[in-house]
Protein backbone atom coordinates (compact mmCIF):
# COMPACT_ATOMS: atom_id res chain seq x y z
CA UNK A 1 0.00 0.00 0.00
CA UNK A 2 2.90 2.02 0.99
CA UNK A 3 4.62 1.48 -2.35
CA UNK A 4 1.41 2.58 -4.34
CA UNK A 5 1.24 5.67 -2.13
CA UNK A 6 5.11 6.91 -3.03
CA UNK A 7 4.99 5.73 -6.71
CA UNK A 8 1.79 8.01 -6.87
CA UNK A 9 3.67 10.51 -5.62
CA UNK A 10 6.60 10.23 -7.87
CA UNK A 11 4.19 10.03 -10.89
CA UNK A 12 2.49 13.20 -9.57
CA UNK A 13 5.92 14.94 -9.08
CA UNK A 14 6.57 13.57 -12.37
CA UNK A 15 3.84 14.65 -14.39
CA UNK A 16 3.73 18.33 -12.69
CA UNK A 17 7.84 18.37 -14.07
CA UNK A 18 6.55 17.48 -17.54
CA UNK A 19 4.14 20.00 -17.41
CA UNK A 20 6.17 22.73 -15.79
CA UNK A 21 8.74 21.60 -18.50
CA UNK A 22 6.11 22.26 -21.45
CA UNK A 23 5.31 25.90 -19.76
CA UNK A 24 9.26 26.57 -19.88
CA UNK A 25 9.26 25.62 -23.51
CA UNK A 26 6.34 27.41 -24.08
CA UNK A 27 7.46 30.77 -22.22
CA UNK A 28 10.74 30.55 -23.99
CA UNK A 29 9.04 30.42 -27.46
CA UNK A 30 7.78 33.46 -26.38
CA UNK A 31 10.74 34.84 -25.36
CA UNK A 32 12.94 34.11 -28.41
CA UNK A 33 10.04 36.01 -30.33
CA UNK A 34 9.93 39.11 -28.33
CA UNK A 35 13.68 39.26 -28.22
CA UNK A 36 13.97 39.39 -31.61
CA UNK A 37 11.14 42.10 -32.08
CA UNK A 38 13.38 44.27 -29.22
CA UNK A 39 16.20 43.83 -31.29
CA UNK A 40 14.73 44.54 -34.34
CA UNK A 41 13.13 47.13 -33.30
CA UNK A 42 16.19 48.69 -31.53
CA UNK A 43 18.20 48.17 -34.75
CA UNK A 44 15.53 50.27 -36.41
CA UNK A 45 15.46 53.25 -33.32
CA UNK A 46 19.75 53.30 -33.53
CA UNK A 47 19.63 53.74 -37.71
CA UNK A 48 17.07 56.18 -37.42
CA UNK A 49 18.84 57.96 -34.96
CA UNK A 50 22.19 57.41 -37.23
CA UNK A 51 24.81 54.82 -35.99
CA UNK A 52 26.84 57.84 -35.31
CA UNK A 53 25.59 59.98 -33.21
CA UNK A 54 27.26 63.31 -31.55
CA UNK A 55 25.81 64.82 -28.29
CA UNK A 56 26.82 67.82 -26.83
CA UNK A 57 27.75 68.51 -22.58
CA UNK A 58 28.12 71.52 -21.13
CA UNK A 59 30.22 72.03 -18.55
CA UNK A 60 28.23 74.39 -15.53
CA UNK A 61 29.65 77.02 -14.74
CA UNK A 62 32.95 76.93 -11.93
CA UNK A 63 33.11 81.01 -10.47
CA UNK A 64 33.31 81.98 -7.30
CA UNK A 65 32.39 85.01 -7.70
CA UNK A 66 29.09 86.41 -7.47
CA UNK A 67 28.83 88.39 -10.51
CA UNK A 68 26.90 86.58 -13.46
CA UNK A 69 28.76 87.00 -16.39
CA UNK A 70 26.83 86.54 -19.91
CA UNK A 71 27.91 83.44 -21.64
CA UNK A 72 28.59 83.17 -25.37
CA UNK A 73 26.90 80.36 -25.40
CA UNK A 74 23.71 79.51 -25.68
CA UNK A 75 21.69 75.98 -26.14
CA UNK A 76 18.64 74.22 -27.45
CA UNK A 77 17.94 70.83 -27.52
CA UNK A 78 19.80 70.10 -30.65
CA UNK A 79 21.28 73.54 -31.50
CA UNK A 80 24.25 75.53 -30.20
CA UNK A 81 24.62 78.96 -30.77
CA UNK A 82 28.17 81.16 -30.16
CA UNK A 83 28.52 84.19 -30.15
CA UNK A 84 31.07 86.82 -29.44
CA UNK A 85 32.87 89.88 -30.70
CA UNK A 86 33.12 89.09 -34.50
CA UNK A 87 31.59 85.54 -34.29
CA UNK A 88 28.31 83.89 -35.17
CA UNK A 89 28.66 80.55 -35.07
CA UNK A 90 26.00 78.18 -34.83
CA UNK A 91 25.87 73.91 -34.69
CA UNK A 92 23.66 71.09 -34.70
CA UNK A 93 23.85 68.25 -32.79
CA UNK A 94 22.51 65.03 -32.14
CA UNK A 95 21.55 66.23 -28.47
CA UNK A 96 22.66 68.73 -25.94
CA UNK A 97 23.35 68.49 -22.36
CA UNK A 98 22.83 72.20 -20.89
CA UNK A 99 24.13 72.63 -17.44
CA UNK A 100 22.15 71.92 -15.97
CA UNK A 101 22.04 68.27 -17.40
CA UNK A 102 23.09 65.55 -14.65
CA UNK A 103 24.99 62.09 -15.27
CA UNK A 104 21.64 60.27 -15.64
CA UNK A 105 20.47 62.31 -18.53
CA UNK A 106 23.62 61.41 -20.57
CA UNK A 107 23.06 57.58 -19.12
CA UNK A 108 19.56 57.58 -20.27
CA UNK A 109 20.73 59.04 -23.90
CA UNK A 110 23.59 56.37 -24.22
CA UNK A 111 21.91 53.40 -22.64
CA UNK A 112 20.15 51.79 -26.43
CA UNK A 113 23.76 51.39 -27.39
CA UNK A 114 24.74 49.48 -24.65
CA UNK A 115 21.50 47.26 -25.10
CA UNK A 116 23.20 47.25 -28.70
CA UNK A 117 26.17 46.04 -27.16
CA UNK A 118 24.87 42.97 -25.59
CA UNK A 119 23.10 42.20 -28.82
CA UNK A 120 26.38 41.79 -30.19
CA UNK A 121 27.52 45.02 -31.84
CA UNK A 122 30.50 46.77 -31.04
CA UNK A 123 29.93 50.09 -29.59
CA UNK A 124 32.11 53.25 -29.26
CA UNK A 125 31.49 55.56 -26.73
CA UNK A 126 33.46 58.46 -26.72
CA UNK A 127 34.01 61.85 -25.02
CA UNK A 128 35.67 64.66 -26.53
CA UNK A 129 36.77 68.54 -25.68
CA UNK A 130 38.87 70.90 -24.75
CA UNK A 131 40.92 69.91 -21.26
CA UNK A 132 38.85 70.42 -18.33
CA UNK A 133 35.61 70.54 -19.67
CA UNK A 134 33.93 67.56 -18.21
CA UNK A 135 35.19 64.31 -20.17
CA UNK A 136 36.61 62.78 -17.24
CA UNK A 137 33.71 63.75 -15.13
CA UNK A 138 30.93 62.36 -18.17
CA UNK A 139 32.84 59.14 -18.21
CA UNK A 140 34.44 57.97 -14.78
CA UNK A 141 32.04 60.78 -13.01
CA UNK A 142 32.21 60.83 -9.12
CA UNK A 143 31.61 58.27 -6.02
CA UNK A 144 27.96 60.41 -5.59
CA UNK A 145 27.62 60.91 -9.29
CA UNK A 146 28.74 57.77 -11.18
CA UNK A 147 29.66 58.39 -14.82
CA UNK A 148 29.23 56.76 -18.12
CA UNK A 149 31.80 54.02 -17.19
CA UNK A 150 30.34 52.24 -13.87
CA UNK A 151 27.16 52.82 -15.09
CA UNK A 152 27.55 51.13 -18.38
CA UNK A 153 29.30 47.76 -16.32
CA UNK A 154 26.43 48.12 -13.90
CA UNK A 155 23.80 47.70 -16.78
CA UNK A 156 25.82 45.54 -18.08
CA UNK A 157 25.48 43.30 -15.56
CA UNK A 158 22.09 44.03 -14.65
CA UNK A 159 21.02 43.12 -17.58
CA UNK A 160 22.83 39.77 -18.15
CA UNK A 161 21.06 38.68 -14.78
CA UNK A 162 18.02 39.09 -15.97
CA UNK A 163 17.94 37.73 -19.16
CA UNK A 164 16.88 34.10 -19.18
CA UNK A 165 17.47 33.65 -23.12
CA UNK A 166 21.16 33.70 -22.70
CA UNK A 167 24.34 33.65 -20.76
CA UNK A 168 26.98 36.44 -20.71
CA UNK A 169 30.32 36.48 -19.42
CA UNK A 170 32.39 40.54 -19.44
CA UNK A 171 35.98 40.97 -19.33
CA UNK A 172 37.71 44.06 -19.04
CA UNK A 173 40.79 45.93 -20.41
CA UNK A 174 42.71 49.14 -20.52
CA UNK A 175 45.08 50.97 -22.13
CA UNK A 176 46.28 54.44 -22.99
CA UNK A 177 47.55 56.10 -26.21
CA UNK A 178 50.23 58.17 -25.78
CA UNK A 179 52.21 59.79 -28.20
CA UNK A 180 51.61 57.05 -30.27
CA UNK A 181 52.91 53.92 -27.81
CA UNK A 182 50.34 52.10 -26.45
CA UNK A 183 50.63 51.55 -22.66
CA UNK A 184 48.57 48.50 -20.41
CA UNK A 185 46.93 50.07 -17.59
CA UNK A 186 46.04 46.42 -16.07
CA UNK A 187 49.23 44.62 -16.39
CA UNK A 188 51.26 43.71 -13.36
CA UNK A 189 53.46 46.66 -12.60
CA UNK A 190 56.83 44.63 -12.43
CA UNK A 191 58.48 48.09 -13.64
CA UNK A 192 58.05 51.54 -12.56
CA UNK A 193 55.33 53.60 -14.60
CA UNK A 194 57.18 56.28 -15.53
CA UNK A 195 58.90 57.08 -19.53
CA UNK A 196 62.11 58.53 -20.30
CA UNK A 197 62.93 61.12 -21.37
CA UNK A 198 62.77 60.19 -24.97
CA UNK A 199 58.87 59.85 -24.43
CA UNK A 200 59.07 55.78 -24.81
CA UNK A 201 57.08 53.62 -22.37
CA UNK A 202 57.91 50.93 -20.37
CA UNK A 203 55.26 48.98 -22.08
CA UNK A 204 54.77 49.11 -26.03
CA UNK A 205 52.09 46.97 -26.96
CA UNK A 206 51.27 46.37 -30.90
CA UNK A 207 48.09 46.15 -32.64
CA UNK A 208 47.37 43.24 -35.08
CA UNK A 209 44.62 43.59 -37.80
CA UNK A 210 43.18 39.89 -38.26
CA UNK A 211 42.25 39.09 -41.94
CA UNK A 212 38.45 39.13 -40.83
CA UNK A 213 38.72 42.54 -40.12
CA UNK A 214 39.13 42.76 -36.67
CA UNK A 215 41.16 44.12 -34.05
CA UNK A 216 43.78 42.69 -31.72
CA UNK A 217 45.81 44.78 -29.10
CA UNK A 218 48.96 42.16 -29.11
CA UNK A 219 49.78 40.91 -25.24
CA UNK A 220 47.12 43.34 -23.75
CA UNK A 221 45.83 42.00 -20.24
CA UNK A 222 41.85 41.16 -20.17
CA UNK A 223 40.67 40.24 -17.11
CA UNK A 224 37.70 38.01 -16.67
CA UNK A 225 34.77 40.10 -14.01
CA UNK A 226 32.46 37.33 -12.83
CA UNK A 227 30.28 39.72 -11.29
CA UNK A 228 30.11 43.66 -10.59
CA UNK A 229 32.24 43.88 -7.77
CA UNK A 230 35.10 42.29 -9.61
CA UNK A 231 34.38 44.09 -12.47
CA UNK A 232 34.55 47.62 -10.33
CA UNK A 233 37.17 46.54 -8.43
CA UNK A 234 39.34 46.22 -11.90
CA UNK A 235 38.00 49.46 -12.93
CA UNK A 236 39.03 51.00 -9.53
CA UNK A 237 42.26 49.70 -10.42
CA UNK A 238 42.50 50.94 -13.89
CA UNK A 239 41.67 54.66 -12.74
CA UNK A 240 44.34 54.44 -10.24
CA UNK A 241 46.61 53.13 -12.24
CA UNK A 242 46.14 56.25 -14.91
CA UNK A 243 45.70 58.66 -12.22
CA UNK A 244 49.45 57.07 -10.43
CA UNK A 245 50.86 58.56 -14.05
CA UNK A 246 49.40 61.64 -14.14
CA UNK A 247 51.60 62.61 -10.70
CA UNK A 248 54.59 61.67 -12.90
CA UNK A 249 56.37 64.46 -14.68
CA UNK A 250 57.61 62.01 -17.59
CA UNK A 251 54.55 60.26 -18.09
CA UNK A 252 51.36 62.61 -18.27
CA UNK A 253 48.02 60.94 -18.71
CA UNK A 254 46.06 63.97 -19.33
CA UNK A 255 48.36 63.99 -22.69
CA UNK A 256 47.04 60.40 -23.63
CA UNK A 257 43.67 58.90 -24.82
CA UNK A 258 42.67 56.45 -21.86
CA UNK A 259 40.61 53.43 -23.47
CA UNK A 260 38.23 50.89 -21.50
CA UNK A 261 37.56 48.10 -23.39
CA UNK A 262 34.93 45.51 -21.92
CA UNK A 263 34.48 42.12 -24.16
CA UNK A 264 31.03 40.66 -23.88
CA UNK A 265 30.75 37.16 -24.61
CA UNK A 266 27.09 36.00 -25.08
CA UNK A 267 25.58 32.72 -25.13
CA UNK A 268 21.88 31.99 -26.40
CA UNK A 269 20.63 28.41 -28.06
CA UNK A 270 23.62 26.91 -29.46
CA UNK A 271 25.65 30.03 -31.00
CA UNK A 272 27.90 32.74 -29.03
CA UNK A 273 28.60 35.99 -29.54
CA UNK A 274 31.89 38.35 -28.83
CA UNK A 275 31.42 42.02 -29.18
CA UNK A 276 33.37 44.77 -27.28
CA UNK A 277 32.13 47.95 -25.52
CA UNK A 278 34.82 50.81 -26.20
CA UNK A 279 34.66 53.72 -23.13
CA UNK A 280 37.17 56.54 -24.54
CA UNK A 281 37.86 59.36 -22.83
CA UNK A 282 40.31 61.38 -25.23
CA UNK A 283 43.12 63.32 -24.52
CA UNK A 284 42.46 67.42 -24.23
CA UNK A 285 42.41 69.46 -27.42
CA UNK A 286 43.51 73.02 -26.72
CA UNK A 287 46.46 73.41 -25.18
CA UNK A 288 48.13 74.00 -28.68
CA UNK A 289 46.18 76.94 -29.29
CA UNK A 290 46.54 78.12 -26.20
CA UNK A 291 49.90 77.78 -24.27
CA UNK A 292 53.03 78.70 -26.06
CA UNK A 293 54.75 74.84 -25.28
CA UNK A 294 57.53 73.60 -26.30
CA UNK A 295 59.75 70.44 -26.05
CA UNK A 296 57.87 67.21 -24.93
CA UNK A 297 54.53 69.41 -23.89
CA UNK A 298 54.66 70.55 -27.42
CA UNK A 299 55.08 67.03 -28.82
CA UNK A 300 52.49 65.52 -26.19
CA UNK A 301 50.32 68.15 -27.55
CA UNK A 302 51.03 67.47 -31.72
CA UNK A 303 50.21 63.90 -30.84
CA UNK A 304 46.83 63.92 -29.31
CA UNK A 305 45.58 66.63 -32.41
CA UNK A 306 47.42 64.25 -34.73
CA UNK A 307 45.02 61.59 -33.73
CA UNK A 308 42.22 63.25 -32.48
CA UNK A 309 42.39 64.80 -36.38
CA UNK A 310 42.55 61.07 -37.39
CA UNK A 311 39.73 60.26 -35.58
CA UNK A 312 37.52 63.10 -36.97
CA UNK A 313 38.63 62.00 -40.36
CA UNK A 314 37.61 58.70 -40.18
CA UNK A 315 34.21 59.57 -38.55
CA UNK A 316 33.83 61.99 -41.38
CA UNK A 317 34.46 59.20 -44.16
CA UNK A 318 32.28 56.72 -42.07
CA UNK A 319 29.68 59.32 -42.21
CA UNK A 320 29.93 59.66 -46.37
CA UNK A 321 30.07 56.27 -46.39
CA UNK A 322 33.20 56.59 -48.14
CA UNK A 323 34.81 53.30 -49.28
CA UNK A 324 38.39 54.45 -47.72
CA UNK A 325 38.33 54.52 -44.32
CA UNK A 326 41.79 56.36 -43.27
CA UNK A 327 42.39 53.88 -39.68
CA UNK A 328 45.66 53.18 -40.82
CA UNK A 329 46.60 57.18 -39.57
CA UNK A 330 46.67 56.56 -35.79
CA UNK A 331 46.94 54.38 -33.65
CA UNK A 332 43.94 55.10 -31.84
CA UNK A 333 42.01 55.00 -35.02
CA UNK A 334 43.48 51.64 -35.86
CA UNK A 335 42.33 50.40 -32.66
CA UNK A 336 39.15 51.34 -32.71
CA UNK A 337 38.86 50.70 -36.29
CA UNK A 338 36.52 47.09 -35.96
CA UNK A 339 34.35 49.49 -33.46
CA UNK A 340 33.74 52.33 -35.61
CA UNK A 341 32.69 51.32 -39.06
CA UNK A 342 29.99 48.76 -40.00
CA UNK A 343 27.48 47.21 -37.66
CA UNK A 344 28.81 49.02 -35.12
CA UNK A 345 27.03 52.26 -33.05
CA UNK A 346 29.17 55.20 -32.39
CA UNK A 347 28.56 57.92 -29.31
CA UNK A 348 30.31 60.79 -29.22
CA UNK A 349 29.90 63.20 -25.68
CA UNK A 350 31.83 66.65 -27.26
CA UNK A 351 32.43 68.60 -24.21
CA UNK A 352 32.64 72.81 -24.59
CA UNK A 353 32.81 75.28 -22.03
CA UNK A 354 30.41 77.99 -21.16
CA UNK A 355 33.09 80.61 -20.65
CA UNK A 356 33.95 83.67 -22.92
CA UNK A 357 37.35 82.94 -22.14
CA UNK A 358 37.38 79.45 -24.43
CA UNK A 359 35.30 80.38 -26.97
CA UNK A 360 38.28 79.44 -29.73
CA UNK A 361 38.10 76.18 -28.18
CA UNK A 362 34.65 75.93 -27.67
CA UNK A 363 34.36 76.98 -31.51
CA UNK A 364 37.51 74.19 -32.49
CA UNK A 365 35.47 71.39 -30.81
CA UNK A 366 32.06 72.33 -32.30
CA UNK A 367 33.68 72.18 -35.31
CA UNK A 368 34.71 68.44 -35.07
CA UNK A 369 31.83 67.69 -34.11
CA UNK A 370 30.05 69.41 -36.93
CA UNK A 371 32.66 67.71 -39.30
CA UNK A 372 31.50 64.27 -37.16
CA UNK A 373 28.22 64.86 -38.16
CA UNK A 374 28.66 66.32 -41.12
CA UNK A 375 25.03 68.00 -40.97
CA UNK A 376 25.21 71.71 -41.67
CA UNK A 377 22.51 73.52 -39.51
CA UNK A 378 21.29 75.13 -42.75
CA UNK A 379 20.72 71.63 -44.10
CA UNK A 380 18.87 69.96 -41.11
CA UNK A 381 15.67 68.30 -41.71
CA UNK A 382 12.37 70.13 -42.42
CA UNK A 383 10.27 70.39 -39.14
CA UNK A 384 7.69 68.25 -41.00
CA UNK A 385 10.28 65.58 -41.36
CA UNK A 386 11.57 65.97 -38.18
CA UNK A 387 7.84 65.51 -36.86
CA UNK A 388 7.76 62.28 -38.68
CA UNK A 389 10.91 60.76 -37.61
CA UNK A 390 10.02 61.83 -33.90
CA UNK A 391 6.51 59.96 -33.99
CA UNK A 392 8.47 56.69 -35.65
CA UNK A 393 11.16 56.76 -33.02
CA UNK A 394 8.16 57.30 -30.63
CA UNK A 395 6.66 54.03 -31.61
CA UNK A 396 9.69 52.22 -31.62
CA UNK A 397 10.53 53.25 -28.29
CA UNK A 398 7.41 52.10 -27.34
CA UNK A 399 7.78 48.73 -29.13
CA UNK A 400 10.90 48.40 -27.56
CA UNK A 401 9.07 48.99 -23.89
CA UNK A 402 6.42 47.01 -24.38
CA UNK A 403 8.70 43.97 -25.48
CA UNK A 404 11.48 44.43 -22.46
CA UNK A 405 8.31 44.63 -20.01
CA UNK A 406 6.56 41.74 -20.74
CA UNK A 407 10.45 40.33 -21.49
CA UNK A 408 10.81 41.01 -17.21
CA UNK A 409 7.54 38.81 -16.66
CA UNK A 410 8.70 35.77 -18.71
CA UNK A 411 12.32 36.07 -17.52
CA UNK A 412 10.53 36.22 -13.64
CA UNK A 413 8.05 33.02 -14.50
CA UNK A 414 10.95 30.78 -16.31
CA UNK A 415 13.15 31.14 -13.33
CA UNK A 416 10.01 30.62 -11.09
CA UNK A 417 9.11 27.33 -13.03
CA UNK A 418 12.90 26.73 -13.09
CA UNK A 419 12.78 26.20 -9.46
CA UNK A 420 9.82 24.86 -9.04
CA UNK A 421 11.34 21.86 -11.58
CA UNK A 422 14.30 21.55 -9.51
CA UNK A 423 12.69 21.32 -6.28
CA UNK A 424 10.53 18.47 -7.40
CA UNK A 425 13.40 16.87 -8.75
CA UNK A 426 14.59 17.40 -5.86
CA UNK A 427 11.97 15.25 -3.94
CA UNK A 428 11.85 12.88 -6.19
CA UNK A 429 14.68 10.97 -4.99
CA UNK A 430 14.37 10.67 -1.93
CA UNK A 431 10.79 9.21 -2.56
CA UNK A 432 12.72 7.21 -4.76
CA UNK A 433 15.17 6.10 -2.01
CA UNK A 434 12.04 4.74 0.53
CA UNK A 435 11.02 2.73 -2.42
CA UNK A 436 13.60 1.02 -3.24
CA UNK A 437 14.52 0.09 0.35
CA UNK A 438 11.08 -2.20 0.24
CA UNK A 439 12.98 -5.34 -1.67
CA UNK A 440 11.87 -7.32 -4.13
CA UNK A 441 9.27 -4.62 -5.45
CA UNK A 442 9.34 -4.15 -9.63
CA UNK A 443 7.56 -1.44 -9.65
CA UNK A 444 9.66 0.43 -7.16
CA UNK A 445 12.81 -0.21 -9.29
CA UNK A 446 10.94 0.38 -12.46
CA UNK A 447 9.87 4.11 -11.02
CA UNK A 448 13.30 4.66 -9.93
CA UNK A 449 14.68 3.87 -13.27
CA UNK A 450 11.95 5.98 -14.89
CA UNK A 451 13.06 9.00 -12.88
CA UNK A 452 16.29 8.62 -14.23
CA UNK A 453 15.02 8.61 -17.67
CA UNK A 454 12.99 11.61 -17.50
CA UNK A 455 15.38 14.26 -18.07
CA UNK A 456 13.48 15.04 -21.70
CA UNK A 457 9.69 15.76 -21.79
CA UNK A 458 9.17 13.30 -24.43
CA UNK A 459 10.82 10.50 -22.56
CA UNK A 460 8.05 11.80 -19.69
CA UNK A 461 5.37 12.08 -21.87
CA UNK A 462 6.40 8.43 -23.35
CA UNK A 463 6.86 7.02 -20.00
CA UNK A 464 3.34 8.46 -19.02
CA UNK A 465 1.47 6.96 -21.43
CA UNK A 466 2.47 3.66 -21.08
CA UNK A 467 1.35 3.94 -17.53
CA UNK A 468 -1.72 5.01 -18.49
CA UNK A 469 -2.56 2.37 -21.22
CA UNK A 470 -0.99 -0.54 -19.21
CA UNK A 471 -2.03 0.45 -15.33
CA UNK A 472 0.30 -1.21 -14.29
CA UNK A 473 3.94 -2.12 -14.80
CA UNK A 474 4.39 -4.54 -17.99
CA UNK A 475 6.92 -7.66 -17.90
CA UNK A 476 9.32 -6.79 -20.23
CA UNK A 477 10.06 -2.94 -18.16
CA UNK A 478 11.07 -4.57 -14.74
CA UNK A 479 14.79 -3.63 -14.17
CA UNK A 480 17.72 -5.98 -15.18
CA UNK A 481 20.93 -6.28 -13.50
CA UNK A 482 22.20 -3.80 -16.50
CA UNK A 483 19.78 -1.22 -15.90
CA UNK A 484 20.15 -1.12 -12.24
CA UNK A 485 23.85 -0.46 -12.27
CA UNK A 486 23.22 1.93 -14.66
CA UNK A 487 20.29 4.10 -12.38
CA UNK A 488 22.90 3.78 -9.62
CA UNK A 489 25.79 4.95 -11.51
CA UNK A 490 23.38 7.70 -12.94
CA UNK A 491 21.98 9.41 -9.38
CA UNK A 492 25.20 10.10 -8.47
CA UNK A 493 25.63 12.66 -11.31
CA UNK A 494 23.09 15.55 -11.06
CA UNK A 495 22.59 16.34 -14.41
CA UNK A 496 23.01 20.25 -14.75
CA UNK A 497 21.00 22.49 -16.19
CA UNK A 498 22.15 24.08 -19.92
CA UNK A 499 22.49 27.65 -18.88
CA UNK A 500 25.30 26.62 -15.99
CA UNK A 501 27.21 24.37 -19.10
CA UNK A 502 27.14 27.66 -20.85
CA UNK A 503 28.53 29.27 -18.22
CA UNK A 504 31.22 27.26 -18.03
CA UNK A 505 32.21 27.10 -21.10
CA UNK A 506 33.03 30.54 -21.53
CA UNK A 507 34.98 31.20 -17.70
CA UNK A 508 36.95 28.48 -18.64
CA UNK A 509 37.91 29.11 -22.28
CA UNK A 510 38.26 32.85 -22.51
CA UNK A 511 41.13 33.58 -24.48
CA UNK A 512 39.01 34.24 -27.81
CA UNK A 513 37.96 37.72 -26.98
CA UNK A 514 40.64 39.18 -28.94
CA UNK A 515 40.28 36.82 -32.17
CA UNK A 516 36.33 37.51 -32.83
CA UNK A 517 35.13 39.83 -35.84
CA UNK A 518 33.93 43.27 -35.62
CA UNK A 519 30.91 43.19 -37.00
CA UNK A 520 27.58 41.88 -35.48
CA UNK A 521 27.30 39.77 -38.38
CA UNK A 522 30.59 38.38 -38.62
CA UNK A 523 30.68 37.99 -35.07
CA UNK A 524 27.74 35.99 -34.98
CA UNK A 525 29.04 33.13 -36.84
CA UNK A 526 32.56 33.57 -35.10
CA UNK A 527 32.98 30.52 -32.14
CA UNK A 528 34.69 31.50 -29.04
CA UNK A 529 37.14 28.84 -28.85
CA UNK A 530 39.11 30.49 -31.98
CA UNK A 531 41.99 31.81 -29.26
CA UNK A 532 44.49 33.89 -29.57
CA UNK A 533 47.66 32.26 -27.57
CA UNK A 534 49.56 35.66 -27.22
CA UNK A 535 46.93 37.31 -25.29
CA UNK A 536 47.34 37.63 -21.83
CA UNK A 537 43.54 36.35 -19.92
CA UNK A 538 43.30 37.04 -16.23
CA UNK A 539 41.19 35.01 -14.40
CA UNK A 540 39.79 36.30 -11.22
CA UNK A 541 37.70 33.08 -10.20
CA UNK A 542 40.38 32.14 -7.73
CA UNK A 543 42.58 34.56 -5.37
CA UNK A 544 45.42 34.60 -7.93
CA UNK A 545 45.70 35.81 -10.89
CA UNK A 546 48.40 34.46 -13.41
CA UNK A 547 49.26 36.63 -16.37
CA UNK A 548 50.98 34.06 -18.54
CA UNK A 549 53.92 32.83 -16.19
CA UNK A 550 53.57 35.59 -14.03
CA UNK A 551 51.55 35.27 -10.63
CA UNK A 552 49.88 38.04 -8.76
CA UNK A 553 47.94 38.17 -5.79
CA UNK A 554 44.61 39.77 -6.79
CA UNK A 555 44.59 42.00 -3.84
CA UNK A 556 46.60 44.10 -6.03
CA UNK A 557 43.20 44.88 -7.55
CA UNK A 558 42.22 46.81 -4.36
CA UNK A 559 46.08 48.05 -2.80
CA UNK A 560 47.13 51.77 -4.14
CA UNK A 561 50.93 51.16 -5.08
CA UNK A 562 53.42 53.53 -3.98
CA UNK A 563 53.84 56.19 -6.58
CA UNK A 564 57.30 56.23 -8.57
CA UNK A 565 59.16 59.06 -7.51
CA UNK A 566 62.30 59.01 -9.63
CA UNK A 567 61.11 61.16 -12.68
CA UNK A 568 59.00 64.28 -10.35
CA UNK A 569 62.61 65.70 -10.70
CA UNK A 570 63.71 64.91 -14.11
CA UNK A 571 61.99 68.10 -15.36
CA UNK A 572 60.54 70.37 -12.90
CA UNK A 573 59.81 72.56 -15.75
CA UNK A 574 56.90 70.98 -17.11
CA UNK A 575 55.04 70.17 -14.04
CA UNK A 576 53.52 73.99 -14.12
CA UNK A 577 51.46 73.42 -16.93
CA UNK A 578 49.73 70.16 -15.23
CA UNK A 579 49.21 71.62 -11.98
CA UNK A 580 45.48 71.59 -12.34
CA UNK A 581 45.38 67.83 -14.23
CA UNK A 582 47.39 66.31 -11.28
CA UNK A 583 44.91 67.85 -8.39
CA UNK A 584 42.42 66.53 -10.67
CA UNK A 585 43.24 63.15 -11.02
CA UNK A 586 44.39 62.96 -7.56
CA UNK A 587 40.88 63.50 -6.07
CA UNK A 588 40.32 59.97 -7.46
CA UNK A 589 43.19 58.37 -5.57
N1 LIG B 1 28.84 68.43 -15.62
C1 LIG B 1 29.62 68.66 -14.56
N2 LIG B 1 29.09 68.73 -13.32
C2 LIG B 1 29.88 68.94 -12.25
N3 LIG B 1 31.21 69.10 -12.32
C3 LIG B 1 31.79 69.05 -13.50
C4 LIG B 1 31.04 68.81 -14.70
N4 LIG B 1 31.88 68.80 -15.73
C5 LIG B 1 33.10 68.99 -15.22
N5 LIG B 1 33.06 69.16 -13.91
C6 LIG B 1 34.18 69.40 -13.01
O1 LIG B 1 35.14 70.14 -13.74
C7 LIG B 1 36.45 69.72 -13.44
C8 LIG B 1 37.19 69.28 -14.70
O2 LIG B 1 36.48 68.20 -15.28
P1 LIG B 1 37.24 66.93 -15.91
O3 LIG B 1 38.43 66.61 -15.13
O4 LIG B 1 36.24 65.88 -16.07
O5 LIG B 1 37.69 67.54 -17.28
P2 LIG B 1 38.44 66.79 -18.49
O6 LIG B 1 37.82 67.29 -19.74
O7 LIG B 1 38.45 65.34 -18.28
O8 LIG B 1 39.90 67.31 -18.37
P3 LIG B 1 41.23 66.64 -18.98
O9 LIG B 1 41.21 66.87 -20.44
O10 LIG B 1 42.27 67.40 -18.31
O11 LIG B 1 41.18 65.21 -18.62
C9 LIG B 1 36.32 68.59 -12.44
O12 LIG B 1 36.48 69.10 -11.15
C10 LIG B 1 34.90 68.12 -12.61
O13 LIG B 1 34.38 67.54 -11.44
Amino acid sequence: MENEANGGIVLGHDKEISTLQEEISALRSRQRHLNRTRREALDKLIDLKGSIRVFCRVQPSISTSNIKIKSPVTVEQENIAVRAVGIKKDFSVDRVFDQESTQDDVFHEVRPILRSALDGHNVCILAFGQTGTGKTYTMEGTSDNLGLVPRAIQELFSHAAQDTSSTYSFSISMLEVYMGSLRDLLAPRQQPLFRSIEGNTTCNLSILATTSGSVQVEGLTDVTVPDLKKANQWYSRERRSRSTSWTNVNNVSSRSHCLTRITIRRCGGVTGQVSKLWLVDLGGSERLLKTGASGLIMDEGKAINLSLSALGDVIAALRRKRSHVPYRNSKLTQILSDSLGDGSKVVMVVHISPSKDDVGETICSLGFAKRARLIESSRELSEDLKMLKRKRLAELDKEICDAEQELGVLNAQIRSAERSVEERKKLCPSVCQALSDEKGSPRSILVAGHIDAADSPQATERAKSRMVHHGSVPHFMSATVCSRQRHGAASHSVSKPRLTKSVNTYSSKPSGSQSVSHSASKARSVAFSSGEPRLKYLSVKSDQINVNSNSIDSTVASTPRPRPRESLVSRPVQRAPLHQHRRRMSCLT
